[in-house]
């Protein structure tokens, strides 16, 4: 009987606290109403933009949540991300632009994945991966590696397509397997070493990404269930966090010690930066990375890789599947710029002629972005617009919002790739009089994301492989499929692709009416 009374006394003590807090908390935002321990959970589930979309008018720019105990403000207009997406290059002291640098909260050091990039709270360490991995990601050869990998897979598929008339597919799934295997040949190189099949990769890198969202959004007390009791069992099953990436860069590394070559993929070029192996960029005053280092790593640029890039490709596909106009002004650049070879091999020269493919691929990320949101936490105390905020303060920008806001973007609901082109080559020339912070599809500030340039270059190269040489069609009329899982991931989404006849007049409103295919 007094357990039972002491527990209730502590209950109501802590609610009495909870609700204190709340209704006295700084800067009252709208949102759904807390409950104790589980927070907005009931309304929000891990799903914010749902809540946001069918309770929020495009009035409200700023609204808050709450995971848990745990206060998340979601900012949704470009005039509150200034600070939070500024510049290394804007920042007087690195120390201030480092206030809103982490993403990170104490459970990702049970997890292990704290030694990357994505969840790393030491910002000192956050910063030497970051400097290895964007050396090489932005680096031009890596690019021009990275179109020849690219290239080289998609022609097996086109081998088997080609046999056929009509294909059917369920692209999120084809796309998804190819995506894993670029993204295994570009960053471990080939052979697969000990790894499971592609199609295993390709869901533990859905798995491993939405466990970020897991791990954010879901109650602290759902979490520790989790990791009592489903957490090791995960483990096992997860080529990201079992151990298999730790053998394949032991093996690496000891190849490359005893003599052998090292080969243009993510992982040797990060086992030979700063090692005496390797004089050609070298990160002054930084030691070699360690085997824990690389592992994180690579696992969170696979991962990343796999799960962003092949989503917005099946939005794309959607968006010039949907819009004929759209279709008829993409296949007309590719063959003037192609001509009528449909084999020949696209270069990074030939990619940067592409101004249409170009503004496709922005207006599909600035449109159906798929990665909607972007947690950072402040470390010290800052303003944005007129709230101030305390330290620990935790902000869900929401990047689709904020790039679909009608007061920056002319009917943002309507894909139009023009915007993002010169009145020169046919557009309104929308993008280049818009406001700092508009268009944020890869985040801002310090952190941005590393693999941009890559991913507009994939996304730019499958645009034209596939239209310059198949005709897409829906299976059915219903919109596109997806779920939010920290990234968009879309389901069932199936298309016919039928390869182009020679001969056929499909140009005819772009001038090349009398051009055979
Ligand atoms: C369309 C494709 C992609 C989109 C929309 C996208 C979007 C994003 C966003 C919004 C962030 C958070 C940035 C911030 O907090 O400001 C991010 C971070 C990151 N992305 Fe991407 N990304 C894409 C492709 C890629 C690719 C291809 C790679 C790797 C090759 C990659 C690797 C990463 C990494 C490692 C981070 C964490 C950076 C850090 O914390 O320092 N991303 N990405």
């Amino acid at each position: 009987m007094e357990i039972i009374t002491s527990v209730g006394i502590i209950l109501f003590l802590y609610f009495t606290y909870y609700y204190y807090s709340y209704f006295t908390r700084p800067n009252p935002l709208p949102g759904p109403f807390p409950l104790p321990f589980i927070g907005t959970l009931l309304q929000i589930g891990l799903e914010p933009h749902k809540w946001a979309e069918k309770n929020l008018n495009d009035s409200i720019d700023i609204w808050e949540f709450y995971a848990g105990p745990i206060r998340v403000i979601v900012p949704c207009d470009a005039k509150y991300v200034d600070k939070i997406y500024l510049s290394y290059n804007e920042s007087k002291s690195l120390s201030k632009e480092a206030m809103f640098s982490k993403r990170g909260v104490a459970i990702y050091d049970e997890v292990g994945i704290q030694n990357g990039v994505v969840f790393n709270n030491d910002f000192h360490k956050w910063k030497r991966s970051r400097q290895f991995i964007t050396k090489v990601l932005m680096s031009k050869k890596h690019h021009i590696e990275f179109l020849n990998s690219s290239q080289k897979i998609f022609k097996e598929y086109e081998k088997q397509w080609d046999k056929n008339d009509i294909i059917t597919l369920d692209f999120s799934k084809w796309i998804s397997l190819y995506k894993a295997k670029v993204t295994i040949a570009t960053v471990i190189g080939q052979p697969l070493y000990n790894l499971p099949s592609f199609d295993s990769i390709s869901r533990a890198a859905s798995e491993y990404v939405a466990m970020f969202a897991f791990l954010v959004f879901a109650p602290k007390i759902i979490i520790s269930i989790f990791m009592f009791f489903g957490f090791n069992t995960i483990k096992k099953e997860s080529v990201f966090l079992n151990g298999t990436i730790r053998s394949i860069i032991q093996k690496r590394r000891d190849k490359i010690m005893s003599g052998s070559t090292p080969n243009f993929n993510l992982l040797d070029l990060l086992l030979i930066t700063n090692s005496s192996s390797n004089s050609e960029g070298y990160i002054e005053g930084e030691q070699p990375m360690n085997d824990e280092e690389i592992e994180t790593n690579l696992a969170e640029i696979i991962a990343a890789s796999i799960e962003t890039t092949g989503n917005a490709f099946c939005f794309l596909v959607y968006n010039v599947a949907k819009n004929p106009l759209n279709h008829e002004k993409l296949c007309a650049e590719i063959f003037k710029i192609f001509g009528s070879d449909t084999n020949s091999m696209v270069t990074y020269e030939t990619l940067e002629k592409c101004h249409y493919v170009d503004a496709l691929v922005k207006e599909t990320l600035r449109n159906s972005n798929p990665v909607p949101y972007n947690l950072r936490v402040l470390d010290g105390d800052d303003s944005t617009d007129k709230f101030h905020w305390s330290p620990g303060t935790w902000f869900l920008i929401d990047n689709q919002r904020i790039m679909n806001n009608p007061k920056y973007w002319n009917e943002p609901m309507k894909f139009n790739p023009g915007r993002f082109l010169s009145e020169e080559h046919g557009g309104t020339n929308e993008f280049s009089n818009m406001c700092k912070n508009g268009y944020v599809p890869f985040g801002g500030g310090l952190i941005i994301c590393p693999g941009r340039n890559i991913a507009i270059i994939e996304l730019k190269l499958l645009a034209i492989l596939f239209f310059r040489k198949y005709n897409i069609e829906l299976v059915n009329n219903e919109s596109i499929k997806y779920v939010y899982r920290t990234a968009n991931q879309v389901h069932d989404f199936m298309i016919k692709i039928s390869q182009k006849k020679k001969n056929n007049i499909v140009y005819n409103s772009f001038g090349f009416k009398d051009q055979p295919y």
